[in-house]
């Protein structure tokens, strides 16, 4: 595959709006993993949108009635598709808010579409409707103590909730998880697992490091148009820290996937190498979405993985159109 040089322009310039949706329950790092791709093409080129800001009913509401926000039925996810399609029409929409800090909503705002949007939440592809107009889906899929474990944490510190609370909430989530948001799993491109690391849970949770999984269909685990390779030597000579990387076959929910899984610590060169492969394969750069950080984790390897994924998706989008076009001269 041969990419034009500055793609970041070539991006900026096409009226393409390619459409990112990352599906997952509450907490359960939906945004930790996408925000490598802010960090590559940033504020100008990346936007997001929150489906919690299509909720129908508003915390005191859905108490009243005993419902969660998990069901299909409390949000509008008609008006989601229908901003949906206009922002891939490069048009601008007039878009609910719902503020957690006390669980109301706010005044509507005007979304301005970019060139990447990323549709983060509990259904952004829950509908065939909704799937059919995005260009990557993610799957965000943390075992069931991990995902509390943050929930619980989150909630209590930015959503004004105390344990208590959560942990009913928790509860009563459940069953609905089950049935409203985790169907999407099945359809998503890409899924994630989090698992506690081989480190142990109180090691790992102390130094923030997980056992993360990334998992794709078999016949779309397409990796072989860029050379990702990790440094042996480096992993050798320059760390002391423990570092694991596998790559196996599996087939949850009857799908052919091929997973790498990924656990500990590497250094930072390591992972800067492999973004100036990505920088020098892809003309999109600079890609330093690892500045400062003593280590590289899993999670954070999983992340630079997506985004390339999705460059690579995004620059065959520009590629096949322009061969379409070229075509019809
Ligand atoms: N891979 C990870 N490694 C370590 N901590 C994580 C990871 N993913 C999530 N967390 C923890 O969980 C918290 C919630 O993560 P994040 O904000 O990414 O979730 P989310 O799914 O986007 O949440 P929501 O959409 O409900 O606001 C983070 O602040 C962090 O503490
Ligand atoms: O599942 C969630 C997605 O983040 C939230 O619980 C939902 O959006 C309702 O928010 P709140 O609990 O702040 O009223």
């Amino acid at each position: 595959m041969t990419h034009p040089e500055n793609f970041r322009e070539v991006i900026r310039q096409s009226p393409i709006v390619y459409l990112i949706g990352v599906a997952g329950d509450s907490g359960s790092g939906k945004t930790t993993f996408t925000r490598a791709i802010s960090d590559i093409f940033g504020d100008e080129l990346v936007s997001s949108i929150t489906v919690d800001d299509y909720h129908l009913y508003d915390r005191n509401d859905r108490a009243k009635m005993g419902i969660t926000p998990l069901l299909h039925s409390a949000n509008n996810l008609t008006l989601l598709a229908q901003n949906l399609r206009d922002i891939k029409a490069g048009k601008s929409i007039l878009k609910p808010v719902y503020s957690h800090e006390h669980g109301t909503f706010a005044r509507n705002v005007q979304f301005e579409p970019t060139k990447f949007v990323i549709v983060e939440g509990l259904h952004p592809y829950a509908t065939d409707e909704l799937r059919a107009l995005y260009d990557y889906t993610i799957f965000v899929d943390p075992d069931k103590d991990v995902k509390y474990d943050w929930k619980i944490r989150r909630d209590m510190g930015k959503r004004n909730y105390n344990r208590t609370d959560v942990e009913s909430e928790i509860k009563k989530r459940e069953p609905d998880y089950h049935q409203y948001v985790e169907p999407q799993r099945l359809i998503a491109d890409a899924v994630i697992q989090i698992k506690y690391s081989a480190y142990g849970k109180e090691e790992g949770e102390k130094r923030n490091v997980y056992q993360v999984i990334l998992s794709m269909p078999a016949q779309e685990y397409c990796f072989e148009d860029i050379e990702l390779n990790i440094d042996l030597c480096d992993l050798f000579k320059k760390s002391s820290h423990n570092f694991s990387l596998s790559c196996i076959s599996q087939n949850p929910d009857n799908r052919k996937m091929r997973a790498l899984v990924v656990d500990g610590e590497l250094m930072p060169d390591t992972i800067h190498k492999i973004e100036r492969q990505i920088e020098y394969q892809t003309g999109v750069s600079p890609i330093n979405i690892f500045r400062n950080q003593e280590h590289i984790t899993g999670t954070d390897l999983v992340r630079l993985m997506l985004s390339w994924q999705i460059i690579n998706g995004r620059i065959s989008l520009s590629l096949s159109n322009h061969s379409q076009t070229a075509s019809l001269i």
